[in-house]
């Protein structure tokens, strides 16, 4: 018989969370405790489990497939943010896959999504080859490093910033005090940042345990100006290795948040003059980070990871288009195809670097693309042109590849530093 999926409903959480386990892999056992916290998360506003949008499928009285969404805001080039469905904790037991499940649970979701006024859906794709066909386009990318400390060239006999601002460490309550102001402040001029809720800097700072897996207490550092206004937030994690009497300890870089160059400059430089830290780990970073650049020997940074971060799958193109801004001023009419009916039409966008208007329109389109390249376009980190060359988008007037490129691309690649 075919699986009924549905919504969930609080006696349905223990088995929920056991498929939930299973699909990612991790003992299939479930606790009290996360049946607990996951329960009043689901009855606390802004929890991000609500049983409306949590759905689940069951087979012969088993839970075998979940999938979850919730309410997020998304900062899009220039500043403003759209409201966006964030997807989640999407599995199918390896005993039912291939059989639509997912298919069924994310078509659901996005509609309702669409009725809601979301304007984009979003989620942090598993493995590349599963959201493409579902209208999701990779919009960011991540890279992580690994510094040599010792092949840097930085100043061993660096002592802390020298323009007067300052570095100490803080205990998780000074984090919960400043880090969500702190991340506001990211928020409003990176695009690609999504916000980050009371519950996650509770989780991140160990005063909420939602599953199973331990939390330690990690270092934590704070930038302060010289005015004494806190500009930086590092979180990072060591491991205490030595080697025939050589300290060999790799920094894990956990949250590196910073408003201004110089506690940009200063954390870095912080943690890796730090004694007994032979390498350090940089965390998912812009692919443009300066990190690299602020070494005198930028070789000294490794990339170890290089991979598309947040994907987008846009749901209402002309307040999507209409929420940011542009490089350049100029005009494009875009066909927009949606197998799922959803965001589909031919649109005629005039922006520039002041913001924008997009309206239905019969004009002849300019460039014709599936709406997920329209998701991977919409941050700015990608350009038309190269679509264009993996004939992913069509150019059908000549030169709007190139109005497409001056329009949309940003100067800084966007930045998405959390994963939900
Ligand atoms: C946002 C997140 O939570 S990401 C986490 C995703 N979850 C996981 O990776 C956990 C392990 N994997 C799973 O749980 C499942 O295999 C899922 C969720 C990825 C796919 O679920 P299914 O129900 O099998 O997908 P469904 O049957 O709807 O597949 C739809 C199509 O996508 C394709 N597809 C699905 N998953 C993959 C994949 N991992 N790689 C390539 N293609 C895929 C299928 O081939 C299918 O196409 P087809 O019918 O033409 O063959």
């Amino acid at each position: 018989m075919n699986p009924e999926v549905r919504t969930i409903t609080e006696p349905d959480l223990p088995d929920w969370i056991r498929a939930l386990h299973t699909g990612f892999l991790r003992s299939p056992a479930v606790s009290k405790e996360e049946v607990e916290s996951r329960r009043t998360l689901m009855a606390t506003p802004g929890g991000g489990y609500v049983a409306e949008r949590t759905q689940g499928a069951f087979d012969a009285g088993r839970c075998v497939a979940t999938f979850r969404s919730f309410a997020q805001k998304l900062t899009v080039p220039g500043g403003a943010e759209v409201a966006a469905n964030a997807v989640s904790n999407v599995t199918v037991s390896p005993t039912h896959r291939r059989r639509g499940l997912l298919s069924r649970m994310v078509d659901t979701d996005a509609r309702a999504a669409k009725e809601r006024g979301d304007v984009v859906s979003t989620l942090i794709a598993a493995e590349y080859p599963i959201y493409g066909r579902h209208g999701f386009g990779p919009a960011t990318w991540t890279t992580e490093w690994e510094v040599d400390v010792a092949r840097t060239g930085l100043d061993p006999r660096y002592s802390g910033p020298s323009d007067g601002g300052r570095v100490d460490f803080a205990d998780p309550a000074e984090v919960r005090e400043h880090g969500p102001g702190l991340h506001e402040r990211l928020r409003a001029v990176r695009h690609g940042v999504i916000d980050r809720p009371e519950r996650l800097w509770l989780r991140n700072t160990g005063a909420l345990v939602v599953d199973d897996r331990p939390w330690t207490e990690p270092f934590y550092a704070l930038y302060r100006s010289p005015e004494g206004v806190v500009e930086g937030l590092l979180a990072y994690t060591c491991d205490d290795r030595w080697e025939a009497k050589v300290p060999q300890g790799t920094a894990q870089v956990l949250d590196h948040i910073a408003v201004s160059p110089e506690a940009e400059r200063a954390l870095w430089h912080f943690l890796l003059s730090t004694d007994l830290v032979a390498k350090v780990r940089t965390g998912y970073r812009a692919p443009d980070d300066v990190l690299p650049l602020l070494l005198p020997d930028p070789r000294a940074a490794r990339v170890v990871t290089h991979a598309d971060y947040l994907w987008v799958r846009p749901l209402d193109v002309p307040a999507l288009l209409t929420a940011r801004t542009y490089g350049t001023t100029g005009s494009l009419v875009l066909d927009v195809t949606d197998r799922a009916g959803l965001a589909g039409g031919r649109f005629l966008l005039e922006a520039g670097p002041e913001g924008a208007t997009c309206v239905a329109t019969r004009r002849g389109a300019e460039l014709a693309l599936d709406v997920a390249e329209l998701g991977t376009l919409f941050l700015g980190d990608e350009a038309a042109s190269r679509l264009a060359v993996l004939g992913r988008v069509s150019e059908e007037r000549a030169g709007a590849l190139a109005v497409a490129d001056g329009m949309l691309r940003t100067a800084r690649r966007p930045w998405c530093p959390d994963v939900f």
